[in-house]
């Protein structure tokens, strides 16, 4: 049944809350002030006709929007755009009793992301690829991505013409394409082990599509050039499928915040370090460790670091922090620590910290629930929380990251 809702404000995925006698009503793609006519389902509710629009309402920049499960928020207009993304890291840490001041959003976009993941799955006689739909396991066929950095137009035919190779295999494939400075670098997960004729036939395709690199499930197939990204003074060649910031806009920023937050710090830890982006700058001015769990992050970062000229010495280890903490002895040699977490956080480090006597400590996060309760257990351990300063990587996602700024009392 049709029913007649009052827009009130944005929840944290971007959907429109409506307050109704019987609790919220959560209306994907719907604004604060705008009266709509919605199909109620519990809280949930289908927007069917906007009444009267809000000023804030623009029009969407891809055809797809709506459709798509990639975008929550081209919609909206900038200005409520940035107050939406900047709330949810307030909103997030006042909900944890964690006080700071919290800088406007940083806008991180540039020239788009430098990283996607197409799905692929077999229908019929043929291999469909595309995006996950919105709220539902079917796949949108995409031709082109205006999020995307122009290194990766021609990314969906290159999944779909690698898609179609591994279509012997009825499993589910995700097809991830990175731009490099010197091409495409393709990673395929979900097939099993590549036998020869497979591996033959993605090497030649490999040569067709002009891929610096592919690899299935990390394991490579053919390199044909290193896939190099600039990081400071060093060009590094990221392990196959590893971790990558997903616009090179956005690890400047976060790379300039570290380094601006440390301008007098001799030895740094920089753990959750993945393939250095920190440690390449932050090498510059001061000593680098670098500890990350990923082995093949870790040897690239090594050979990028032994390629280099003009730093100071980058040491490196291979360690679980959720397991294997760096322990206070081991902090206490640092004048500041660079984390930089998986969505989890670092509970444990965050711990270790607080019991240390490290003077600073730079907290990068991409889940702003967890740095609330790695913030809490810091501030109960006698560091302040000078800043917190949200970053927008993911534009029209509802995906937030921020860096937050923690020092011990009398230290710097
Ligand atoms: C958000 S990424 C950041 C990587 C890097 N700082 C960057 O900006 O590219 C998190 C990193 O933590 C690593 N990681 C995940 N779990 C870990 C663990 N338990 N111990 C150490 N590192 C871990 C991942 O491999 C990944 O490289």
């Amino acid at each position: 049944m049709n029913e007649t809702l009052l827009i009130d404000h944005l929840g944290q995925k971007g959907d429109g809350v409506a307050k109704t006698a019987n609790g919220p009503v959560f209306v994907p793609y719907a604004l604060p002030g705008e009266t709509v006519r919605v199909v109620r389902d519990g809280d949930r509710g289908q927007l069917v006709e906007i009444i009267a629009p809000a000023a804030s309402r623009i029009a969407a920049i891809c055809p797809l929007f709506t459709r798509c499960g990639g975008c929550a928020a081209q919609h909206m207009d900038e200005g409520l755009y940035k107050a939406w993304k900047r709330q949810q890291v307030v909103t997030t840490l006042e909900r944890a009793g964690v006080a700071a001041p919290v800088a406007d959003l940083v806008d991180a976009h540039g020239a788009g992301r430098r990283r996607v993941t197409f799905h692929a799955r077999r229908e019929g006689i043929g291999m469909m690829v595309g995006f996950m739909a919105a709220r539902s396991h079917d796949l949108v066929a995409v031709e082109a991505c205006p999020v995307l950095a122009p290194g990766l137009a021609r990314a969906p035919a290159v999944a779909q013409l690698l898609a179609n190779r591994l279509g012997g295999s009825n499993k589910p494939l995700d097809l991830q394409v990175t731009a490099s400075d010197t091409g495409l670098d393709v990673d395929i997960r979900g097939h099993g082990p590549a036998g020869d004729k497979l591996r033959l036939s993605l090497t030649e395709a490999a040569e067709r599509l002009d891929l610096a690199r592919l690899s299935m499930h990390g394991e490579i197939i053919v390199e044909r050039r290193s896939p190099l990204q600039k990081m400071g003074k060093a060009m590094v060649a990221p392990a196959p499928g590893g971790f990558l910031q997903a616009t090179t806009l956005g690890e400047g920023t976060i790379s300039a915040l570290v380094v601006s937050a440390l301008p007098k710090a001799k030895r740094v830890a920089d753990l959750f370090a993945g393939c250095g982006p920190f440690s390449f700058r932050l090498a510059e001015k001061a000593q680098v460790h670098a500890v990350e769990s990923e082995k093949a992050a870790i040897l690239a970062l090594t050979r990028a670091a032994g390629a280099t000229q003009g730093l100071k010495r980058i040491t490196s280890e291979t360690r679980d922090l959720f397991r294997r903490p760096l322990l206070e002895h081991e902090l206490n040699a640092f004048d500041a620590v660079v984390l930089d977490p998986p969505r989890a956080g670092a509970e444990a480090q965050a711990r270790r910290l607080a019991a240390s006597k490290v003077a600073s400590v730079v907290y990068v996060s991409c889940d702003v629930g967890s740095f609330a309760r790695d913030a809490a257990i810091l501030i109960a351990g006698g560091y302040a929380l000078e800043g917190v300063t949200p970053i927008d990587q993911f534009r029209y996602s509802a995906h937030i990251e921020l860096v937050g700024l923690f020092r011990r009392a009398g230290k710097r």
